[in-house]
């Protein structure tokens, strides 16, 4: 296709929190055009009504969830919606030659048992599923080139496989010594209604969730085991935060070479991320702050040695709702569609 030629996009749960990044980016990438706007609860309401400070710039009506009507205006399609309900509807939509972007975790793992079992939901939809490739360009941008359906990451493995890939990649660490703490925003919670996200239960307090089950571990897992070839388990903690954006995931493990230190192991990371230019490597003893970050495509990443431990430790800082979850979206369908891998993707953070 040629660069003068916008595509045409559709966007299902353009009500929520990732639907609401994607028509902002999208909005000012210079060659898409959005043309259908989907939703359920929503249907019927205008944009503007939804979002009144995109009503100078978006004149469009959420529309009914209609396979029809999607696949004769658009050309490729941006699914965020809850959990469960993608693997539904990409298959139609494949079917009938659109390009899918996933934002969900239902086109994110290759063994649908374990999808299955975390997310309590039957699949009947293996041969598409087989399909889907991964969508954390840093790891697999060759694979998005050509695929027509990608299961973009959630929001914790991005930041956490962004610290952890070189480590597990080169065989810097034992594996199975990595902990990931991670914290973030509660935007991560999505714009439905949760008690816990509430202001007044989340301002001023500060806890952990989800140990030791958190559904994001069996993806970490996933991509970590591609990346060394053998069966990965890691410790994972999320923990919530009262601030709106952003995630700063903390990455331990044990050194197989106490040896290493800082100096080494940037010069690696900057090797392995030379082609990816999201990734911010930063320079010795500067470690990553999410407000950097926010409103950015940008992954920061600190790194630290620690002769006492044999320990490395590796920082990571994202938006989740950007490199975590639409921006990295609109990176893929970039790659996918030949484009430069940044038109239309924030570098730079307002600050403060
Ligand atoms: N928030 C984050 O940081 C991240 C989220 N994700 C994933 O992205 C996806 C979207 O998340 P997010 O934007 O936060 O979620 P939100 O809760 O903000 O939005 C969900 C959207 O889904 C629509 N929806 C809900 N139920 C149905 C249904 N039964 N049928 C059709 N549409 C429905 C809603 O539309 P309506 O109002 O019209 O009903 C709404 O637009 C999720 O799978 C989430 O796990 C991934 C990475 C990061
Ligand atoms: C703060 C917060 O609640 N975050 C979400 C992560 C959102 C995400 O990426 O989830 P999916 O894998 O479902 O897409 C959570 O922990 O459930």
């Amino acid at each position: 296709m040629g660069e003068s030629e916008k595509i045409s996009v559709g966007i299902i749960g353009a009500s929520g929190y990732g639907g609401v990044q994607l028509v902002r980016l999208l909005q000012e990438h210079p060659l898409v055009e959005i043309v259908y706007l989907g939703g359920k609860g929503s249907a019927g309401l205008a944009y503007s009504e939804l979002y009144p400070h995109l009503g100078h710039a978006v004149d469009l009506t959420i529309e009914p969830i209609d396979v029809e009507a999607i696949t004769s205006r658009c050309q490729v399609v941006f699914l965020g919606l809850p959990n469960g309900l993608a693997c539904d509807l990409a298959p139609p939509l494949i079917e009938k030659g659109c390009k899918v972007l996933d934002l969900s975790a239902d086109y994110r793992f290759k063994n649908l048992e374990t999808y299955s079992n975390w997310y309590n939901k039957d699949r009947s939809d293996l041969e598409t599923a087989k399909t889907a490739v991964y969508g954390l360009p840093e790891l697999y941008r060759d694979e998005i080139k050509s695929a027509s359906l990608i299961g973009c990451p959630g929001c914790y493995p991005t930041a956490s496989l962004m610290a952890l890939s070189p480590l597990l990649k080169q065989g810097l660490i034992l594996p199975e010594t990595t902990i990931i703490d991670a914290k973030s925003g509660t935007s991560g919670g999505g714009r439905q209604a949760k008690t816990h996200l509430l202001l007044a239960e989340a301002e001023g307090s500060f806890g952990a969730y989800g140990v030791a089950k958190h559904r994001h571990t069996p993806e970490i897992e996933q991509i970590s085991s591609d990346l060394t070839g053998h069966e990965v388990r890691v410790q994972f903690t999320p923990h919530l935060l009262p601030m709106v954006r952003g995630i700063l995931a903390t990455v331990y493990a044990t050194l197989r070479d106490p040896g290493l230190v800082r100096e080494d192991l940037l010069t690696i990371y900057s090797a392995f991320y030379r082609s990816s230019p999201f990734v911010k490597i930063l320079s010795n003893g500067v470690y990553p702050q999410t407000k950097w970050a926010c409103w950015t495509n940008l992954c920061y990443l600190g790194i630290e040695t620690d002769p006492r431990t044999d320990r490395v430790i590796v920082l990571s800082a994202i938006d989740n709702l950007i490199k975590g979850q639409a921006g990295q979206a609109v990176q893929c369908l970039n790659i996918m569609m030949g484009w430069e891998e940044t038109l239309g993707l924030p570098q730079l953070a307002f600050y403060p």
